[in-house]
């Protein structure tokens, strides 16, 4: 039985992985925590998210003391907070000896030069980022059974990843293209214009600038183009993906790549045949759909996946038990 602290338990991802390891057998919960001075300290989770009245846990502040207690009575802390905060509350736990998955980017990238462009701060931990590891399930399986920190992928970047990654040694010099639209959750719950019920509307948005297109650049090894969509909808990623492979490469070369995920669980590939969010919503899934031409080279492949779910709690979850091998010890 691992114990699990879970900090931003009231945000949307938070909130999420929640319900998810209070729904594993070999899991518990240490407790559930939001800043020292939330408006929501001491609230019931269910008061929040009245679908979750089944977890009778209150929301607690992350208290100097609290945070001693986490050390002495946690196996792993869940960090469900915004970049700037999972920085240093990252550093702190990993340092005290926690295991430690990040939801946040504050350790996506191994380069701290990245970070004040992208992120706006100066990574003031490079030790500890030197032993982050990139927590994509279905490709760093081996890394995150050894590290003790993991930096869960961004949701744009957990799509567009699982779509290109098994044809990386495909592609060329022609950028691959990225248009993808999230659902409003993609934001978080706190309130803000932009993602009001009156303002949302499709458009893209972070044109050509977005943190998310680096993250992805660098995982897949190969610059690209990325722009992102706020939909109006709740929940959920669709990333449709333009990419030029190289010259003379069959439509079996391409259905050949994707055979990587024959052996996986929650990643489903369909040739001819294209992903829907609904599909994919509420649950830990990625689904892909791809079509190639072989008289140009393009190929076009969707990728639908839930933005709360493999885009944040449940890919938090698949490396939770990859890191403590939950399933071998049922
Ligand atoms: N939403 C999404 O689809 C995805 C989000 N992410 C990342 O996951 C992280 C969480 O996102 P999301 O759930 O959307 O965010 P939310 O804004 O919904 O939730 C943030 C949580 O952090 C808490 N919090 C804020 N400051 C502190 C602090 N100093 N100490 C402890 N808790 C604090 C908030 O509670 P309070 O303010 O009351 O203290 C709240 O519980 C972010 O880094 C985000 O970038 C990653 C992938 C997908
Ligand atoms: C719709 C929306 O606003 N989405 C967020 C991405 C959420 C996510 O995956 O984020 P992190 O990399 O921040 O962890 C955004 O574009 O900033």
């Amino acid at each position: 039985m691992k114990n699990i602290a879970i900090i931003g338990a009231s945000g949307y991802t938070g909130a999420q992985i929640t319900s998810l390891i209070n729904a594993e057998a070999n899991l518990s919960i240490q407790g559930l925590y939001v800043s020292e001075n939330s408006l929501d300290k001491g609230k019931p989770l269910s008061e929040l998210y009245p679908t979750y009245s089944h977890i009778s846990l209150c929301l607690n502040p992350l208290t100097e003391d609290a945070k001693h207690t986490i050390v002495a009575t946690a196996d792993a802390v869940v960090l469900a907070t915004d970049h700037a905060v999972s920085l240093h509350l990252a550093a702190w736990f990993y340092q005290q000896g926690v295991a430690v998955f990040d939801l946040s980017g504050a350790y996506r990238f191994s380069d701290v030069a990245q970070y004040p462009k992208w992120y706006g701060f100066t990574h003031e931990y490079p030790e500890v980022l030197a032993d982050a590891v990139y927590g994509l399930a279905e490709w760093n399986c081996e890394q995150i059974g050894k590290s003790k920190l993991i930096a869960v992928p961004g949701c744009y970047p957990t799509a567009s990843l699982t779509a290109l990654k098994p044809i990386a040694h495909l592609l060329t010099d022609v950028f691959p293209v990225i248009n993808a639209v999230s659902g409003v959750t993609g934001a978080g719950r706190k309130a803000q214009l932009h993602t009001s019920f009156c303002e949302v509307s499709l458009t893209p948005y972070g044109v050509l600038g977005h943190r998310h297109q680096p993250e992805i650049a660098t995982q897949l090894g190969q610059e690209v183009i990325f722009t992102p969509h706020l939909g109006n909808f709740k929940r959920g990623i669709l990333a449709t993906i333009t990419a030029k492979l190289k010259s003379g490469t069959s439509t079996d070369d391409v259905a050949k790549a994707f055979q990587y995920y024959d052996s996986a669980e929650l990643v489903t590939v369909k040739h001819n045949q294209f992903p829907k969010v609904d599909d994919v919503v509420q649950t830990a899934n990625c689904h892909l759909g791809w079509k190639f031409d072989e008289a140009t080279g393009y190929l076009v492949v969707a990728s639908a996946i839930d933005n709360l779910m493999k885009g944040a709690a449940s890919q938090a979850m698949q490396c939770i038990k990859i890191h403590f091998d939950v399933l071998a010890e049922q």
